[in-house]
């Protein structure tokens, strides 16, 4: 039986920090992953420019991912992807997780870090449309060049639907959002560069049904039910984001019910911490007053998680941990870090 210090289950962005920050406080640390890939539902979005996380300039998505799984890398965890955590309970202080495979882990703390579950798009609910997603129907912008000088309608009116329309407005020929609700839901700001480019909005506007090709291979005409009355449109692509069905798959022992809200967040008791010693959360999972869903919050969360659980193995340990950057682990890194820096600024110099 090898057991762990902290094992994270999911590794989105807020269970990659966690592993990260665990490694620096010296825990051995794993993360459970189901998906084949790690970054969690930044993965929905890995064309998006991100420009709101503090100090990191604006970068794709995908870019992001990546920096932050090599930063998880640090200190070597152990990462099993493929890996789906269904039951978590408690025997002897030790947390035992089973997997979906029927496979066992053995840890003395846990960083529940499942975000908003697993997610899957809520398709369009429209006869036969499921044969169209090899085609033209999609559920999200994996390469935005696909779209050039394209007619793209795109479904939905919440920050997700509007973000991909705002980026589509770069390549594609013509952008059409409809709305089944009044009023679109996404930022102002975004919902005023949609205006500022002309973009048609239809509002209390639904796809009734799609009209395929003469091959019957894409989707060549949407019909639009609004206000009762009902349009046709010529399209090249259909873009749908209607929001994501979210599989509770995690369960823990009736013995160690962590509080939750709406059955599904976990409530913080303050510092990350849950209504279970030894269990922790982290990212868009835990509910606190005024929470945020965000990829900054996520980081902070990540830190109260790991020094808690540092605590909770310890209880001598320096409850704060230690300035990050400060920590001692990093000097020899530092040393090649600045010795690569130093060897560049000469080459460029030498080359004038
Ligand atoms: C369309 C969209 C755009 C966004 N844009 C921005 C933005 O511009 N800026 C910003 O700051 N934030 C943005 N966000 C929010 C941000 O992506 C989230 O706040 C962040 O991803 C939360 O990270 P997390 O690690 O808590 O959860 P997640 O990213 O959801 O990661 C959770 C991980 O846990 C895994 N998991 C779930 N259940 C299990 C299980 N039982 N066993 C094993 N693994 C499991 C999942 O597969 C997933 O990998 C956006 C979100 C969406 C949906």
């Amino acid at each position: 039986m090898e057991l762990f210090d902290v094992t994270i289950v999911g590794g989105g962005p807020a269970g990659l920090y966690s592993a990260f920050y665990s490694g620096l406080r010296n825990m051995k640390t794993k993360i459970l992953e189901v998906q084949p890939v790690l970054g969690g539902k930044v993965n929905i979005y890995p064309e998006k420019i991100l420009w709101d996380v503090g100090g990191q300039p604006p970068m794709q998505a995908q870019l992001f991912v990546q920096n932050l799984v090599n930063q998880a890398n640090t200190f070597s965890p152990t990462i099993c992807l493929n890996t789906k955590v269904e039951q978590i309970e408690k025997i002897n202080d030790i947390f035992v997780i089973t997997t979906n495979s029927g496979e066992v882990h053995y840890s003395k703390t846990i960083i529940v870090a499942v975000g908003g579950g697993i997610l899957s798009p809520i398709k369009l609910e429209v006869e036969g449309a499921e044969k169209y997603e090899m085609t033209n129907l999609h559920y999200t912008i994996l390469g935005l060049e696909r779209f050039r000088d394209k007619k793209v309608l795109v479904s939905g009116g919440g920050n997700g639907a509007i973000d991909w329309a705002v980026e589509l407005l770069f390549v594609a020929k013509e952008v059409v959002v409809i709305y089944r609700k009044e009023q679109l839901t996404a930022h102002e700001s975004q919902v005023e560069k949609l205006k500022k480019h002309g973009v048609q909005i239809m509002l209390n506007a639904e796809i009734q049904s799609v009209v395929s090709n003469d091959s019957k291979t894409a989707i060549e005409k949407v019909v639009i039910s609004q206000n009762g009355d009902t349009y046709e449109l010529q399209v090249d692509d259909v873009l749908i984001s209607h929001g994501y069905n979210r599989e509770k798959s995690l369960t823990f022992a009736d013995d160690i019910q962590p509080l939750r809200k709406d059955d599904y967040y976990l409530v913080s008791q303050g510092q990350c911490k849950t209504s279970v010693p030894g269990i922790f959360g982290a990212g868009d999972i835990i509910s606190y007053d005024d929470k945020v869903n965000l990829l900054i919050g996520t980081f902070q969360d990540a830190v109260l998680a790991v020094n808690n659980a540092k605590k909770y193995i310890d209880p001598q340990a320096n409850e704060y941990g230690m300035v990050s950057s400060h920590n001692e682990k990093f000097a020899e890194k530092n040393k090649e870090l600045l010795e690569e820096l130093f060897c560049k600024t000469e080459t460029s110099t030498n080359s004038k």
